[in-house]
């Protein structure tokens, strides 16, 4: 039976601890995302974002409590038809170096199960959205860091998925990558796909993100619009709001 959710992402009294590791766990955590929402998750270092983005996309598998994607329980339902429904854009590069960007797309487009005709028509929009056509059959080991991680978003997003989970994808790239990447990432919203994001930059973390969670030590300690939570703390940015809920101490 088809399942049909206004959620994209709905978590209830979810409940993680890393065995052996006390730093952070999570108790009782509720999360709700719209379809077609712009969300960003932020916090300090080791705060959970990462942990929580693997609960979100089955890396990592929940205590307690419920952790569903477009009304589909993750965890319960974990199989090739579940990992469709999303994109994940991971920290990590998670391509293979020694192949190119078009050896690359055909393995992990096969891997999303599709035809070899869709696979050549998304590489060919893909690598010439994010500039890459040039380069489409040389070693992506020879790439600059922003050339990378341009191949590391078409990778995430060449199954057309309707929910896309990027952790840090715009870290080290220069300035025209990091606009290129946003850019893109708003014409995707605009087709109806929604966006969980999560990154240290605050300034472009405001260029795209409507809704924002604050999270630290595995709990979220604000969540809301932006706009909303600015006026509410009376703070004229996301850093200010961001210094201002989760202080000025160095984090190990
Ligand atoms: N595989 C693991 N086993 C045990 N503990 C882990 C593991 N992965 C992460 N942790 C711990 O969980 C905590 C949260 O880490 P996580 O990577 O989720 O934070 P983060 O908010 O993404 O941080 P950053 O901004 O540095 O990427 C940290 O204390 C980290 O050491």
């Amino acid at each position: 039976m088809a399942v049909t959710s206004p959620l994209a992402i709905d978590i209830e009294n979810m409940g993680f601890h890393y065995p052996g590791n006390a730093d952070v766990s999570f108790s009782g955590l509720n999360l709700q995302v719209k379809k077609g929402e712009r969300f960003g998750l932020f916090g300090p270092n080791g705060a959970g974002k990462t942990t929580l983005i693997s609960l979100m996309t089955g890396l990592l598998t929940a205590d307690s409590g419920h952790i569903k994607l477009l009304g589909h329980e993750m965890g319960k339902q974990n199989n090739s038809s579940t990992n469709k429904l999303f994109g994940f854009v991971p920290q990590d590069f998670s391509f293979y170096q020694e192949l190119s960007p078009v050896e690359n797309l055909e393995f992990f487009g096969a891997w999303s199960g599709l035809s070899k005709q869709t696979i050549k028509r998304r590489t060919d929009e893909l690598l010439t959205i994010l500039g890459l056509e040039e380069v489409r059959n040389k070693q992506v080991q020879k790439f600059s860091g922003g050339m990378k991680r341009r191949v590391n978003l078409a990778i995430g997003v060449i199954h057309n998925p309707e929910i896309i989970f990027l952790d840090e994808p715009t870290v080290g790239v220069d300035v025209q990558t990091g606009h290129a990447i946003i850019n893109y990432l708003h014409e995707l919203n605009k087709g109806g796909t929604t966006l969980i994001y999560t990154s240290h930059q605050l300034s472009e973390a405001e260029e795209l993100c409507q809704q924002v969670a604050l999270i630290d030590g595995g709990k979220i300690i604000a969540q809301d619009s932006l706009h909303k939570l600015l006026h509410e703390y009376k703070k004229e940015s996301l850093e200010h709001l961001f210094l201002n809920l989760t202080g000025k101490d160095y984090r190990n």
